[in-house]
């Protein structure tokens, strides 16, 4: 899409002050967008190797170190086929490619945080007038869906084309939750900890979303993300690309996160890192834009129940490991959480004890 169109709604007329609603501070927070980063050597996961029950103990050993270092790995092997992936990232790219009134069909309405519908820009991310005037918006354009519990999934904001939409993301959205569950278990055994007591957080409740991120290519503007940096406030979530632009932060190095054929990049959110005590980590991301290629990623959510606490675990906090981070009402820390995503503040900081 060209930048025009990409931007045609916005309320300002001129092209330069158009761009600079997108343009990120070089002294801020963001580090500057451009400046060299590494690629990251990927830890592959083996779903199936996980999954059973002869050779599991060293890949186990695996994901437990990945998540308590890097907070994220590449699943590999999980069992998705080929073709629903491809589908899927199929159905996605042909519903951005809709013109932007069909797309405004399903537009999100404003501080919806429940996550239904597409808007341009992240402007969800706004919470209050103050930073809603200041605010620097993403070179992308979201599309959230509901996906569990299913009573939580609103038809009109399923989209009608392309016709199959509908089909390939109830397959999908199937798949990844039999994945999830069987993630959690291993989150439990990795953690050693009560499995009945954590479940509780994932009781009938808890959710799973799905947001469908699309960047158009963005020339001729510099210093401009596709989504700034933040550590998700999911559970863990689980994500599909096809190109290139997402970078994980380590040690205040942004990390390129290479595109693995068929593999799903998994990332911890800050509520497992809360949850674990600080032994797993939350993986800090940021998107960066393309002159020349569009991206699209699929994204889905894990959380928990929004109306629980999140805490460290009571087996977790011993007198060699103190409690780090207090209790807080998951719903609380998703309030946080979007107050603080424009200015780059980490909510996690907050709830230190
Ligand atoms: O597009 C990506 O790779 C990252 C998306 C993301 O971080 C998000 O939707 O929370
Ligand atoms: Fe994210």
């Amino acid at each position: 899409m060209a930048k025009e169109e990409f931007l045609k709604d916005d309320e300002q007329k001129s092209e330069e002050m158009m761009g600079e609603k997108y343009i990120i501070c070089k002294d801020s927070y963001y580090q500057p967008v451009d400046k060299c980063v590494t690629y990251m050597e990927p830890t592959l996961i083996d779903y199936s190797i996980l999954t059973s029950s002869q050779e599991a103990n060293d890949e186990l050993h695996k994901f437990k170190s990945a998540l308590s270092s890097w907070g994220c790995f590449q699943l590999i092997n999980h069992g998705i086929p080929t073709k629903l992936l491809d589908e899927t990232k199929k159905v996605s790219r042909q519903f951005f490619g809709l013109p932007m009134e069909e797309k405004q069909k399903y537009a999100m309405l404003p501080n919806d945080t429940s996550g239904h519908g597409y808007q341009v820009g992240n402007v969800s991310h706004v919470t209050s007038p103050s930073s809603a005037t200041n605010k620097v918006l993403d070179w992308n354009e979201g599309f959230s869906l509901a996906l569990f519990p299913e009573h939580r999934r609103k038809p009109e904001f399923w989209p009608d084309f392309p016709p199959n939409f509908k089909d390939v993301f109830r397959e999908y959205a199937a798949r990844l939750e039999t994945i999830f569950d069987a993630l959690f278990k291993l989150v439990v055994q990795s953690l050693n900890v009560d499995e009945e007591r954590f479940a509780k957080q994932y009781d009938k409740n808890r959710e799973t979303n799905l947001r469908l991120n699309f960047y158009p290519k963005c020339e001729g503007l510099k210093q401009v993300l596709g989504l700034k940096p933040h550590a998700d406030f999911s559970t863990m979530t689980l994500l599909l690309q096809d190109e290139e632009g997402l970078q994980v932060l380590k040690d205040e190095q942004w990390f390129m996160v290479p595109v693995i054929p068929n593999a799903l990049f998994l990332n911890l959110g800050d509520p497992l890192e809360i949850m674990s005590n600080g032994i797993f980590k939350s993986a800090v991301h940021r998107v960066v834009t393309n002159t020349e290629k569009e991206r699209l990623s699929v994204v889905a959510f894990w959380d928990s129940d929004r109306n629980k606490e999140i805490g460290p675990l009571d087996e977790l906090i011993t007198e060699d490991r103190p409690q780090i981070y207090q209790r807080v009402s998951l719903k609380e820390y998703i309030y946080t959480f979007l107050n603080y995503y424009q200015s780059g503040k980490r909510p996690i900081n907050d709830f230190k004890v």
